[in-house]
């Protein structure tokens, strides 16, 4: 018996997963932060004036008051520079690590967060802004993908998930912080942006303190120390079997020499539909519509500013305990029954928002008491469903259907999508409320409807498959991917088996 000092302790090993986990605090805190601070009107009186001054005396159109193109630039900037960074982030991540990878993430947060904090003229702000979205690139490359390969086999899919929990947990904190800072005036939006320092500097801590993760270390050729890592995280010494896997699919990935070549056979398709489709779905579910602008949602129904604050840190402690019920249901239940649950409980709770904010402001111009109580009732169930469902099986269906040699660059994709509609969705939400009125919530609705239909016919059940097996447990046996698999061909046309693309 191996002497057991040799080995990590199991709170050392918790705690790693935890640190990695803090690149999703980052991130949700500033999904949270900017509507708050959208939302404050020293911050709008110093970088927004003509919004403000719409907003003061605009009452009469409750769908329009926030439409501004900057204040939404504000927001989205973000997401523009995380699809583009992904891409880098993805090669960082194959070359030197995902422990790198995530160093370089805290190092964009930290400085765009001073930047952010200390903004005096528009420029400082958008410029801020966009370092953290560098950092969110990076770092939601690199965690999602760290936590799945350093999780033990049977709890991989919890242990992924923790990256979307704290995802949740971010944007609480900002909606709390939002909350508070609200009443110091006229700096509370700097104490906003600028608290976001404290999980870009854990995240900086902490990417010293962990270890890379075997699969990576391996497939950069340190096999000795991907061995001595995995036998400490995995709190022994026969590892063999694991060790053995991971040598085998980094020799597969090693023969690949382009993984964007890879990508664009047909053997790599279902992994790469379905890991960019879940990402596109994940957005237009509407959520974002609910997470960025909550507060300005609640306030556009007639909330006064506090009350709808408030609202949202409700919608927060929603969102963070049903990501719960995914950790523990995901593995038990499967991925196809949360998600199609979650696709009748979402597409119920838009469809009456809707015919509720149709019907009322039409008739008043705001809600009444009652009415007000109940959409907010309607948006915590929507979100519940979500977050146990589209949200955190968004990141862990991607980043276990990739194998070795496209992980990365696939899983990049993936980001990518989800950044490209997260901008979308926060760049063009206000003015789509602004000129749809409540039907918008109907074309939330009428997607959730499509995506219900993609997964009962073309998401297969990835519960209990192991990595390596997807293509023949799954893709090799479902109706329809499966005329994808075999078809591989080389540049002069001749088939090749599906694995090798030198
Ligand atoms: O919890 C909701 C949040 O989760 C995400 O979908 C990421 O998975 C964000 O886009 C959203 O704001």
């Amino acid at each position: 018996m191996a002497d057991d000092k040799q080995f990590y302790s199991k709170p050392f090993i918790v705690l790693c997963w935890l640190i990695a986990a803090v690149g999703g605090l980052m991130f949700g805190y500033d999904i949270g932060i900017s509507g708050g601070v959208t939302a404050m009107d020293d911050f709008l009186l110093k970088f927004f004036p003509a919004v403000y001054a719409k907003k003061r005396f605009a009452r009469e159109d409750n769908y329009c008051k926030f439409d501004d193109q900057r204040v939404q630039l504000f927001t989205s900037s973000l997401y523009l520079a995380a699809l583009v960074s992904s891409f880098f982030a993805s090669k960082v991540c194959t070359k030197y690590g995902r422990k790198q990878t995530m160093l370089v993430a805290s190092g964009f947060y930290l400085i765009g967060v001073a930047l952010n904090a200390a903004a005096n003229n528009l420029i400082m702000l958008i410029v801020g802004r966009i370092l953290l979205g560098f950092g969110v690139g990076f770092g939601n490359e690199a965690v999602p993908v760290f936590l799945s390969e350093i999780a033990p086999l049977n709890y991989r899919g919890a242990v992924n998930i923790l990256f979307q929990l704290f995802v949740t947990i971010g944007i609480l904190c900002a909606n709390l912080v939002n909350f508070f800072v609200s009443e110091f005036h006229p700096w509370g939006w700097r104490l906003a942006l600028g608290l976001a320092g404290v999980p870009a500097f854990m995240l900086f801590l902490g990417s010293f303190v962990i270890p890379d993760t075997p699969t990576s270390l391996i497939e950069r050729g340190q096999l000795q120390n991907g061995r001595t890592i995995l036998q400490k995280i995995r709190r022994t010494e026969e590892i063999d079997n694991e060790y053995n896997q991971i040598v085998h699919a980094s020799e597969l990935a090693h023969q690949v020499k382009n993984p964007f070549k890879k990508l664009a056979q047909p053997s790599s398709r279902p992994p790469l539909v379905i890991g960019m489709l879940m990402q596109v779905f994940q957005q237009f579910t509407g959520i974002n519509a609910i997470m960025f602008y909550a507060p300005v949602l609640f306030q556009t129904v007639g909330f006064k500013n506090d009350a709808s604050l408030l609202s949202s840190v409700i919608i927060g402690l929603v969102n963070v305990f049903s990501t719960l019920v995914s950790i523990k249901t995901v593995d038990k239940f499967g991925r196809r029954a949360l998600l199609l649950q979650a696709c009748c409980q979402m597409f119920i709770t838009q469809a009456v928002i809707g015919i509720i904010l149709l019907t009322d402001l039409k008739t008043t111009g705001s809600l009444g008491h009652v009415e007000a109580i109940v959409v907010v009732l309607l948006v915590c169930l929507f979100v519940m469903s979500f977050a146990w469902s589209w949200g955190p099986l968004g990141w862990l269906i991607p980043s276990e259907t990739f194998p070795l040699e496209t992980r990365t660059t696939g899983f990049a994709f993936a980001v990518s999508s989800n950044m490209f509609f997260t901008f979308v969705i926060a760049q063009a939400f206000l003015s789509m409320m602004c000129h749809m009125r409540a039907t918008i919530f109907f074309f939330f609705a009428a997607w959730i409807l499509v995506m219900g239909l993609f997964v009962v016919f073309f998401l297969p059940e990835t519960k209990n498959v192991p990595i390596d097996d997807m293509n023949e447990r799954v893709w090799k046996q479902h109706w329809f991917w499966k005329k994808y698999m075999d078809c591989d061909h080389d540049e002069n046309g001749h088939k090749v088996p599906n694995q090798v693309h030198p």
